[in-house]
């Protein structure tokens, strides 16, 4: 992989000195994800109201937008956040939930895109319609597997001069010249709602640690959720007890145990 630093070494920055992410996440994801950011070590703040979310991303050192639960104030609110953050340099990721579900949708994402996030995470199907192409997508749930929408991450990548994130059974990340595979996690947490979304803002929080290196920064936060996901795996008995234990799995992984067990690989 070729970063300046390992997973492990951003992990410990990150909590040696919490980031402030300012979150823009929808109703169902709201209080996961801030537990999520809490249990890595960050410092969650969800704030999206058009009143105030541009001038909070003057204070925030990462913005995460996610289009999960749109309705008109928040796309106000989400595009004076990606303005701000966009003209103090400051890197934000871009989650662009069922996008193609729907004209409002379509339309909110494309108006987000020509604001230049710095990192788009999404699963396949959401990726795949991105870049133009027919996805399987039903709701916000993927139907695609990830391996049919590297190609499309790739295309992405470069036409937004962006890092793209595609996740799920085994996650991809590219900035249109570097790639890697990351593998980990459990067939649990796709049947746990929004750790996607958390995911996202996970991102924010490693991107704000170190926004000289938004590729690694990606990397780091999904290789986080991947071994976190198998310890909470070990021993859960379906997804409630998979939510719970996959927080404390979170909160317990050490730098050294991440960087150990972290499997990355050039794709
Ligand atoms: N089958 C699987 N096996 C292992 N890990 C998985 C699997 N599916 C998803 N994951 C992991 O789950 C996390 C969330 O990714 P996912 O692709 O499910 O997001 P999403 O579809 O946007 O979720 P949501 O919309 O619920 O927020 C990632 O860390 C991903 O690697
Ligand atoms: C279930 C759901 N509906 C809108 S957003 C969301 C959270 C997972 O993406
Ligand atoms: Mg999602």
């Amino acid at each position: 992989m070729q970063t300046r630093s390992t997973p492990g070494a951003m992990l410990k920055a990150m909590r040696e000195k919490p980031p402030l992410v300012q979150c823009i996440t929808n109703y169902v994801a709201m209080n996961v994800a801030a537990n999520v950011l809490l249990a890595a070590g960050a410092s969650p703040a969800m704030v999206h109201a058009a009143e105030e979310a541009g001038e909070f991303a003057g204070l925030a050192s990462a913005l995460t937008v996610n289009i999960g639960t749109l309705s008109t104030q928040w796309i106000d609110g989400m595009q004076a956040a990606a303005k701000a953050a966009t003209s103090a340099g400051k890197p934000w990721v871009l989650d662009p939930v069922a996008h193609y579900a729907t004209a409002f949708r379509r339309d909110a994402v494309a108006a987000l895109l020509a604001l230049k996030p710095t990192i788009i995470r999404g699963n396949a199907s959401e990726i795949i319609a991105l870049a133009g192409g027919e996805s399987r997508g039903q709701g916000v749930d993927s139907r695609d597997p990830v391996e049919q929408a590297e190609g499309s991450a790739r295309w992405l990548a470069e036409r937004q001069q962006a890092v793209v994130a595609v996740t799920g059974a085994v996650d991809f990340v590219t900035d249109g010249e570097r790639a890697v595979r990351i593998t980990g996690g459990s067939a649990l947490m796709p049947q746990v709602t929004a750790l996607g979304c958390s995911l996202t803002c996970l991102v924010g929080a490693f991107a704000a640690t170190v926004p000289e290196d938004l590729f690694g920064a990606t990397v780091a936060a999904l290789a986080t959720f991947a071994i976190a996901g198998e310890e909470a795996a070990l021993g859960a008995a379906g997804p409630g007890s998979f939510a719970w234990r996959f927080l404390d799995a979170l909160n317990a992984l050490d730098a050294e145990t991440l960087d150990a067990r972290a499997r990355i690989s050039a794709a």
